[in-house]
């Protein structure tokens, strides 16, 4: 594709160089430039993509956008495009280039701190079992139905975002669901996206060594809201948790929305979509469901009173995109669930290990207050707070694991960089002295002591990794699976017998 076609998608600021040359792919990252490319730098957390520029001429691209155009390069034969900021220009490129894929397709972004994999997986199975092929981007996968990849960010970067998008529309997707986190939002990684459905989950406190603040964590999510009703189709139709105490924050901008529903979990009166009546058990949740004022009864495979507040987003979306109420509530009950979100493993002699993905606050205490209502004797948790992210929460991670479990192993939980004792120093302020806690820097280790100590009454939960196979240690990913580690402690226990103390 020239130059001269993706220019329509932006506003360069200004231009060096030919602007009939052909692209043959885009790219941000030098190490992965070829011949024809269309660079983008911008400057990082880590490094400058400006310091990569030379590399990236040198492997011949064909067209270099950034902020600050290097006059050291500028006789070459290279097309230089400045703009203000190139990695929301990416997003906008990228979209032009692979024919504005989500105009294509039914788009639905998901948002918030919490819940925001359970809900895509919940909407996509929703919509696929009603004959709406649909791909699906988040923090387990990303599945255009042609193809299905681990993938490595939660939402990827505006290049890889388009392309997955377009490889949807290649295989016939009708829909996509997208998780949107902050960082993408505030990187602006979703630039060029046309979602047909918004939701937000939640806001509570999480990835405060990037945005520093919850004021400003909250506003990307605010951005998300005003990005989707910018949106070119002007539909920006959103679904919004209005249990959420800071829900009200979007309520202005909202004022007057035709196209919006409220749900509530709690049966808040000001919700078009509610839940009351809740029973949750080890087996299935059941509820009453309330809309257009009729009451229907669901039950539900989604574990946890939390879950019920993600099956009334899903719910929301599938009715905003004009699927009927009563197929999809019949449909929860056979949803098989998703990888490492409250997952459950049997011993031969009935203990309940469950594994789940909690890493936050919020998360943990909703999982161990579901938990403690199955009644078990004990809840044995095994939990640890990642390296590298948000040291404030560590505290209170612990404090609520040791105030609401009655055992608990901490562990590491990818420390990335820093060293786990040290993250074991940052948690112990919250954790309170009289109570049983366990520090294991082995995981593997953990999670055996934990399944080993248990009686057939108690839960062991092992939380905060779920559906991932890697253990990252100083820049290194080791493969480890805490389902794989389970299964395996499980089967010991029955072969070799339980330890009772
Ligand atoms: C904080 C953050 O968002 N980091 C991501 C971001 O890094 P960055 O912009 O700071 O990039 P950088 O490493 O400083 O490099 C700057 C530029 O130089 C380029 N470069 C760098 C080196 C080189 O040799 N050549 C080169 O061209 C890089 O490709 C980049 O374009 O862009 C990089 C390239 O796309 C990502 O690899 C990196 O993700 C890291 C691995 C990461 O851990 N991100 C996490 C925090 C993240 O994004 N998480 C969210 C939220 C998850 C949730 O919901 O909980 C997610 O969406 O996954
Ligand atoms: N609505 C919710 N409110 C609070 N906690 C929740 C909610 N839904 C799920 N959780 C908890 O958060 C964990 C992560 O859930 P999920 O993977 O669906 O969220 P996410 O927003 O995609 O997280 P991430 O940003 O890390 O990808 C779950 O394992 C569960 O413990
Ligand atoms: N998307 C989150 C996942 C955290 C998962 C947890 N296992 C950890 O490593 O802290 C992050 O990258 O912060
Ligand atoms: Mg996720």
């Amino acid at each position: 594709m020239k130059l001269t076609q993706l220019l329509s998608s932006f506003d360069p600021l200004e231009i060096i160089g030919n602007s009939e040359v052909e692209i043959s792919s885009l790219c941000y990252d030098s190490r992965k430039v070829s011949a024809g490319a269309m660079f983008f730098a911008w400057k990082g957390e880590k490094t400058d993509g400006h310091l990569y520029i030379g590399e990236a001429i040198e492997k011949k691209a064909q067209v270099i956008v950034c902020s600050e155009i290097p006059p050291e390069y500028t006789h070459r034969s290279v097309t230089f495009v400045k703009v203000r900021d190139p990695r929301r220009v990416l997003g906008k490129v990228a979209s032009e280039y692979y024919g504005k894929p989500s105009d294509r397709l039914a788009l639905v972004g998901v948002t918030g701190t919490n819940g925001k994999t359970t809900t895509s997986f919940l909407i996509r199975y929703l919509l696929e079992k009603q004959g709406m092929k649909s791909g699906i981007i988040g923090t387990v996968f990303y599945d255009t139905t042609q193809s299905c990849v681990s993938s490595n960010r939660t939402s990827p970067e505006g290049s890889d975002l388009q392309y997955l998008l377009y490889q949807m529309v290649q295989a016939g997707c009708g829909a996509g669901v997208m998780e949107v986190s902050s960082h993408a939002i505030d990187q602006g990684r979703i630039e060029g996206t046309n979602f047909q459905v918004g939701i937000y989950t939640n806001l509570s406190q999480d990835h405060l060594d990037y945005h520093r603040t919850m004021e400003q964590y909250q506003r990307s999510k605010e951005n998300f809201v005003s990005y989707i009703q910018g949106g070119q189709r002007n539909t920006g139709a959103v679904v919004i948790n209005v249990d959420d105490p800071r829900w009200g924050l979007f309520a202005e901008k909202l004022r007057g929305k035709k196209e919006m529903i409220t749900v509530s979990a709690e049966g808040r009166k000001e919700a078009t979509l509610k839940a009351s009546s809740i029973l949750c058990d080890r087996f299935s949740t059941i509820f009453n469901l309330e809309w257009a004022k009729k009451i229907f009864k669901a039950r539900s495979s989604l574990l946890g009173y939390f879950n019920v507040e993600n099956t009334l987003l899903a719910l929301g979306a599938t009715l905003l995109l004009g699927f009927p109420l009563e197929r999809s509530i019949s449909l929860l009950e056979t949803f098989p669930g998703v990888p490492g979100r409250m997952e459950r493993y049997y011993s031969k002699d009935g203990l309940l290990a469950i594994i789940d993905y909690a890493h936050s606050e919020d998360a943990l205490s909703k999982l161990l207050h579901t938990l403690r209502s199955f009644q078990p004797s004990r809840i044995i948790l095994v939990v640890g707070c990642g390296g590298d992210r948000d040291r404030t929460k560590r505290p209170k991670m612990a404090k609520v694991a040791s105030d609401l479990a009655d055992i608990v192993l901490f562990t590491s939980d990818n420390p990335r960089s820093e060293s786990p004792e040290q993250i074991f120093d940052d948690m112990r302020p919250g954790v309170e002295v009289s109570k049983k806690v366990h520090w294991i820097v082995d995981r593997e280790e953990a999670i055996r002591k934990a399944i080993i100590m248990a009686n057939s009454k108690d839960i062991v939960c092992v939380a905060g990794k779920g559906h991932e196979s890697y253990q990252e240690i100083a820049g290194v990913f080791y493969p480890f699976n805490d389902r794989l580690v389970v299964e395996k402690l499980l089967k010991e226990r029955s072969e070799y017998g339980v330890a009772l103390d």
